[in-house]
């Protein structure tokens, strides 16, 4: 533990980073152990993901994840984390029926923790996006490939290829800031495109196989770390890879983030 403790991250700060122009390092988290970890380590955003089905279950999507487990996790991490701005991911079908579910999903995860929700999808959601953020609940919106839908994406696919394809992520991206979200991450798609969204929009978009343009960047912690199994994607680096103990692998993230040299255009980009 480091000896000066970091103030509390707050969606206000946040803001001021992104407007000085400074990157966004976020990783997910499972856990109060690895929550120490990162919070020790500087990670300004700690996601509680519902990649925890396929990273911690073993599972094939992250379609069979419950809201229960979300909400268990997320205490898991709040009890660990002192000062990281903590995102809860909603699970698939716990907002999809309207916004009433989605204010009590997301009012288990706040109770649980989080300071913020993430919800996946397009134009759609803006309708509830403007009724979370009404009722005080920050929300980070999501899109491009958004794993919950992946049996209707038909893979684990780049999105966004193509004029017609890029247009509407285009403009999902500022009818979902226009609703509210005060966070936008965009999954797997040409850099080219996210790096026009990330221009069009005020709020700070975080790229995840996005290119280095994005405001700031997540990845998947076990990912990070070289514990996933199988061949990795190719937006992943191992960042234990030379690096003395998992607490210094995650500050030579942070730290390639804030440098801007995590994405490498040429290694992890699309
Ligand atoms: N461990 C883990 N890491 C993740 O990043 C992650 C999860 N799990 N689970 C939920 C989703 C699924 N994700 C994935 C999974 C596979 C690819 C993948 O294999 N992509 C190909 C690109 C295919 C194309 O070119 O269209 C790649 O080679 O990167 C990408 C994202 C991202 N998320
Ligand atoms: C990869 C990130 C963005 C996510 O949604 C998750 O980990 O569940
Ligand atoms: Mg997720």
């Amino acid at each position: 533990m480091s000896a000066t403790a970091r103030k509390p991250l707050t969606l206000h700060r946040l803001r001021e980073m992104h407007a000085a122009g400074e990157k966004i390092a976020m990783l997910t988290c499972y856990d109060a152990a690895f929550a120490r970890v990162l919070d020790d380590a500087g990670v300004d955003c700690m996601l509680v993901g519902d990649s925890l089905g396929m990273v911690l279950q073993g599972q094939a999507s992250t379609v069979p994840v419950t809201l229960e487990q979300m909400v268990y996790h997320t205490r898991c991490v709040a009890a660990g984390n002192r000062s990281a701005w903590l995102i809860g991911d909603l699970p698939f079908g716990s907002y999809q029926e309207g916004n009433a579910q989605a204010l009590r999903s997301a009012t288990a995860l706040m109770q649980a923790g989080a300071h913020m929700i993430k919800l996946e999808g397009g134009g759609w959601t803006a309708d509830t996006v403007r009724f979370l953020v009404e009722r005080g609940i920050p929300v980070c919106a999501h899109l491009g490939l958004t794993p919950q839908s992946v049996h209707a994406l038909g893979g684990w696919r780049v999105q966004g290829r193509g004029e017609e394809a890029a247009a509407t992520l285009q403009r999902h991206a500022k009818e979902l800031a226009d609703a509210g979200a005060a966070m936008l991450v965009l999954e797997l798609m040409p850099n080219a495109l996210a790096a026009a969204i990330s221009q069009a929009l005020t709020i700070p978009v975080i790229g995840i196989g996005a290119g280095p343009q994005c405001g700031g960047q997540v990845l998947v912690l076990h990912d990070m770390l070289g514990l996933a199994p199988g061949k990795p994607a190719r937006f992943v680096r191992d960042f234990m890879e030379g690096a003395d103990g998992i607490a210094h692998a995650v500050r030579r993230y942070v730290g390639a983030v804030k440098a801007g040299s995590f994405p490498d255009p040429e290694l992890h980009c699309y």
